[in-house]
């Protein structure tokens, strides 16, 4: 059973999934490389907790519980050590995944399990950039992570039956549903909701239709929790991009990012995490 988990990058999903485990009375290390991206994504655990909070989900003393089931730093090499399994959340870019993949394989004893979040690059080649490839694997959370109810398990070329097992059942304890699916770029879930956003922030740009008209239409006429502007804007507008690059070298210009899509990424709109993106928030 997997006890100590470790998770490599404090952002949006970094922290997302450092509260979920430590809400299932794990103990979570979590590393960024400065205290100030770190005390961010506790920013982030304190807001969610107390959403949690305030719905009558969790009491006052769990949540704080969990906060303090969470220790912190800046030295890899120190917070990752001691973990049964390490969950990496940086940035959606291969070489950066390699690089951190690599320093996991030095640092971590040899039995660990070394998990990525990547939305939808190889986790083979991730796995290809260690010398234990049968015990890399594809952990992919949904946003916001404390909340959605999935977990898709994405098993590259070399990942052993047994690693599946540790992480479908390390997902159950944090309360997940899982699905298994093949190291395919962009996996299932992915590859379905980017070809939906993309073409709604094309038809966006062509003018068919108002930022809050082409939500709206999605949320209440085909009934999906949010809609895909909005849904970008929660997601990080900068990962969209990659994600859609990625895709795009995949499978053709299906997945090309829109030019909107674009500038809003050059000029350092990122979404709610920026207070800009399609719409502006004021957090
Ligand atoms: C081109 C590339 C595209 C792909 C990009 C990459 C994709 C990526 O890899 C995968 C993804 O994530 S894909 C994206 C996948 N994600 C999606 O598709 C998300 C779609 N959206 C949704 O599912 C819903 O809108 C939400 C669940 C976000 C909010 O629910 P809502 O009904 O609209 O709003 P509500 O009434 O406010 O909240 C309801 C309840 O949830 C609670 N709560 C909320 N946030 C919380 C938090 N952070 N903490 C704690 N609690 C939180 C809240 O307290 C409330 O509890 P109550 O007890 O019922 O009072
Ligand atoms: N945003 C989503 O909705 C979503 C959902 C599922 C999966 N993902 C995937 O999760 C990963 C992270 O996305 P995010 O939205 O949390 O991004 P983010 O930008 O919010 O967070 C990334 C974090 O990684 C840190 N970081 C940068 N370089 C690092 C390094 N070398 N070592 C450790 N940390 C480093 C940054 O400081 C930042 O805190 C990506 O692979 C993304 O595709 C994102």
């Amino acid at each position: 059973m997997a006890k100590t988990i470790a998770v490599v990058g404090a952002g949006l999903m970094g922290s997302g999934i450092a509260q979920s485990v430590a809400m299932a009375k794990k103990s979570v290390r979590l590393y960024d490389i400065s205290e100030a991206a770190l005390e961010k994504g506790i920013a982030l655990i304190q807001k969610s907790l107390s959403r949690f909070v305030k719905a009558g989900k969790l009491t006052e003393q769990d949540a704080q519980q969990t906060l303090q089931r969470i220790r912190t730093g800046t030295d890899l090499q120190e917070v990752v050590e001691g973990a049964d399994v390490v969950i990496e959340a940086v940035p959606e870019d291969l070489s950066l995944k390699k690089d951190v993949f690599q320093k996991l394989d030095r640092y971590t004893k040899r039995e660990a399990i070394l998990a990525t979040n990547t939305s939808e690059l190889s986790v083979t080649a991730i796995a290809a950039a260690t010398t234990r490839p049968d015990k890399v694997i594809g952990m992919h959370w949904f946003n916001p992570a404390p909340v959605m109810k999935l977990i898709e398990i994405v098993k590259g070329e070399t990942t052993s039956e047994e690693t599946v097992a540790v992480i479908q059942q390390l997902s159950e304890e944090i309360g997940k549903e899982t699905v298994i699916v093949k190291d395919r770029q962009g996996f299932f879930t992915t590859r379905a909701i980017a070809a939906h956003m993309i073409e709604c922030i094309r038809m966006y740009e062509e003018g068919v239709a108002s930022a809050e008209d082409i939500d709206k239409a999605v949320r209440l006429g085909l009934n999906y929790p949010m809609g895909p502007l909005e849904l970008a804007d929660m997601v990080g507008l900068d990962t969209m991009l990659f994600v859609s690059e990625n895709l795009t070298e995949a499978y053709g210009d299906r997945f090309r990012a829109p030019q909107i899509l674009r500038k809003l990424v050059e000029a350092g709109h990122l979404g709610r995490k920026t207070g800009k993106g399609f719409y502006t928030y004021n957090e």
